[in-house]
């Protein structure tokens, strides 16, 4: 390893800080430093990737690569497509379970005690079966489908006004993940298109992002949207029923706003199910793909088959710290 350079998991942040001031001070009023030096050390630098905050790697050289051609290519080649419930939200805080955008509904004043206990009751019977792992997709995509159907069978049988929602989210327990202003900023910034692609209810996770202040221009949602009559109330879901399993569809129905997105062929993906993992199938000439996969529950069930998907798997991580240093990295920044 080279004089002044840390990688991996060992190092803390601010051993890597004072190693990384130190090389800065020496150099300090020295003009000897050529050109062709600089740029010699630069290049080394760049070629080992420096972000301590990764750990459980199955295939640490492949991610390194990776990161390098993305950093060498720069931010305007790279766009971020993520899920949103508890992947840009928190699994938990205080040992308590943070809600999804359909919990955040389940839990309001919108809904009745009869349609509460309805949908804790479909919760309880298929959430062990979305997070089974010794189920196939083939055996759960037609339950989960169930799922969804009857919650949006519930939700519109209780005349849900779309001027309700912003305080049904103020109400509610729904956080998003410590780290998230900076990344949502960092992304801004450099303007890095941000897709989310989820299976939740899209007007309570727009909102969710509206009151964190971060729901800037380069925000794009696909997701599952109520359908309000002239007077604001709930009368269906719009188009097609997204759920855990079926983003691909929607994300090769998308195409055309890839297409916007051409010279963009650098993705980070973030998800929380192994469903997230095709969420980038409607790019056109992807180069380099990055996914990152938040491992929330039944981690000792389900860590082999992320660890087999996943370039990284964050095990009970509340936090966006590695993709905030991924990001770093990418931009250089
Ligand atoms: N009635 C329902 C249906 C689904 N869920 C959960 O929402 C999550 C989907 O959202 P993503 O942003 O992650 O795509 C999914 O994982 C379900 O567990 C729910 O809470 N209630």
């Amino acid at each position: 390893m080279e004089e002044g350079e840390v990688s991996g998991a060992e190092n803390g942040g601010n051993e890597r800080k004072v190693v990384k001031n130190r090389k800065r001070k020496s150099n300090r009023g020295q003009n000897s430093d050529s050109d062709s030096e600089k740029g010699r050390h630069q290049l080394k630098r760049r070629k080992k990737c420096e972000i301590p905050e990764l750990s459980n790697l199955r295939d640490r050289e492949r991610v390194e690569q990776i990161l390098t051609s993305m950093r060498n290519a720069g931010p305007n080649t790279l766009q971020v497509i993520s899920d949103f419930d508890m992947t840009l939200t928190r699994f938990s805080f205080n040992g308590k379970r943070c809600p999804t955008s359909y919990n955040i509904l389940e839990h309001s004043k919108l809904i009745s005690e009869d349609c509460k206990a309805k949908l804790k009751n479909l919760l309880d019977t298929y959430y062990p079966i979305e997070i089974d792992s010794t189920r196939s997709v083939e055996e759960k995509l037609p339950l989960m489908v169930e799922w969804w159907t009857k919650a949006h069978e519930l939700l519109v049988q209780q005349k849900i006004i779309k001027d309700d929602l912003a305080l049904a989210v103020r109400e509610s327990e729904a956080m998003l993940r410590e780290g998230y202003q900076q990344f949502f900023d960092h992304l801004h910034q450099l303007s890095v298109p941000l897709l989310i692609f989820s299976a939740g209810v899209g007007d309570v996770l727009e909102e969710v992002i509206r009151q964190a202040g971060v729901f800037h221009p380069n925000v794009k949602v696909f997701s599952n949207y109520m359908d309000f009559d002239e007077s604001g109330v709930l009368r269906a879901f719009k188009g097609e029923l997204i759920h855990i399993y079926n983003k691909r569809e929607g994300a090769l129905l998308n195409t055309e706003h890839f297409k916007e997105l051409q010279s963009r062929c650098n993705v980070l993906l973030l998800g929380d199910s192994l469903g997230d993992l095709n969420m980038a199938d409607g790019v056109m000439d992807l180069e380099n793909i990055l996914k990152i996969g938040y491992l929330n529950d039944k981690v000792d069930e389900r860590r082999e088959s992320y660890l087999n998907s996943y370039d990284i798997v964050l095990e009970k991580d509340e936090t966006m710290d590695v993709p905030n240093a991924i990001l770093r990295y990418i931009t250089g920044q």
